[in-house]
């Protein structure tokens, strides 16, 4: 039986990693540690809460005494580790929690990586680590960190801790960055389901400047498979960027759900533009493709029919969200 530790695994990503993981491995036992801040909701793992294959700890990453017990507790087979806060607007208000999540939390988590020995550790990073890009050009794994908001400065601090603990103690890490993702489960401040959910409601729809930034959108279980691909094939020190091969402007992507909802493009609201707003992301495949025999399967127009799909049907779980219900009880 393998033993992996999961962070983060209450969030959006993690969520659907675990779900994936366990409904492909019978030989797997997951330990899922989440602060349980905002973004992690437990209702997004309740179908397997009961399973034997799965246990949850509400564990802090910035407390270092929590994540040494964890450690000290189970010998894990690997790290996937996810947790970190993720929301650039709210770095941009709020940057010291990003900091201390991020950075000190990663840290906590490296130590007792090194100190007990464990023989993988998956950093799950971004691509917005290498700032923003042009009209042309992709971002490769040599790309120079260019970080340019607090959130994206916090993930490129982590990167490096990262990096640092493979070279200098011979920490087995791989590094991850992915672009945009979109599916089931994402919490709504992201830009995929404030639009679904807003057309829903006939709600006006912000849009930051003029909407033309440009992200490359990667459905979450492309993404998964991709760390799957990571934990099996990938080599320590090594890093693998992840890209949908979905570029599309976000006036794109809203006229694509507006479209697929049948609601009017009046909808769209323009608003003031996000301080420091990264004009295009996109992702150069070629390494990840040839070293982790990994590519993204879902064309975008499906994958977003699919998540539309997930939310309308799925009412319950965003109106806990939006009323606050699914925090009860923390
Ligand atoms: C929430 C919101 C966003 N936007 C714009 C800002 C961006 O250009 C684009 C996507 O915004 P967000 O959904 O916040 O995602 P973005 O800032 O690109 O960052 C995401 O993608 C990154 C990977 O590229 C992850 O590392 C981040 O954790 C994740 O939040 O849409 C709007 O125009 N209106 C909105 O209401």
């Amino acid at each position: 039986m393998r033993k992996l530790l999961v962070t983060g695994g209450m969030g959006f990503i993690g969520s659907n990693f675990i779900l994936h993981m366990l409904s492909r491995y019978d030989d797997l036992h997951i330990t899922n540690i989440d602060a349980l801040t905002y973004a992690g909701n437990p209702d997004n793992l309740s179908d397997i809460a009961h399973s034997d294959a799965y246990r949850f700890v509400r564990a802090d990453i910035t407390d270092a005494e929590q994540v040494g017990r964890i450690f000290a507790e189970n010998p894990f087979d690997g790290v996937v580790h996810f947790a970190a806060e993720s929301h650039v607007d709210r770095s941009i208000v709020h940057p010291e929690a990003f900091v201390r999540a991020n950075v000190l939390g990663t840290f906590h988590l490296l130590e007792a990586a090194r100190r007990y020995e464990t023989p993988k550790f998956i950093h799950v990073s971004t691509d917005e680590v290498y700032g923003t890009l042009g009209d042309t050009g992709y971002f490769t794994e040599q790309s120079p960190l260019m970080p340019n908001s607090p959130y994206s400065a916090s993930k490129a601090g982590s990167d490096l801790l990262a990096r640092s603990y493979a070279q200098t103690y011979g920490l087995p890490v791989i590094i991850t960055r992915c672009s945009n993702n979109y599916g089931p489960r994402q919490f709504p401040e992201k830009l995929i389901p404030t639009i679904i959910l807003r057309a829903l409601h006939d709600e006006p729809i912000p849009i930051y400047g003029d909407g033309t930034h440009v992200r490359d959108w990667l459905y979450v279980m492309d993404h998964c498979a991709a760390i799957d691909a990571a934990l099996r094939r990938g080599i320590a020190g090594e890093v693998y960027n992840i890209g949908g091969h979905h570029e599309r402007t976000n006036l794109e992507v809203t006229r694509m759900v507006l479209q697929e909802l049948r609601k009017p493009e009046s909808l769209i609201t323009f608003v003031a533009d996000r301080l420091g707003h990264d004009k295009r992301y996109a992702i150069d495949p070629a390494k990840t493709e040839r070293e982790l025999g990994w590519r993204p399967g879902k064309e975008l127009e499906q994958g977003m029919k699919e998540t539309i799909m997930w939310y309308v049907t799925n009412r319950s779980w965003w109106e806990r969200v939006r009323s606050g219900a699914y925090l009860e009880g923390r």
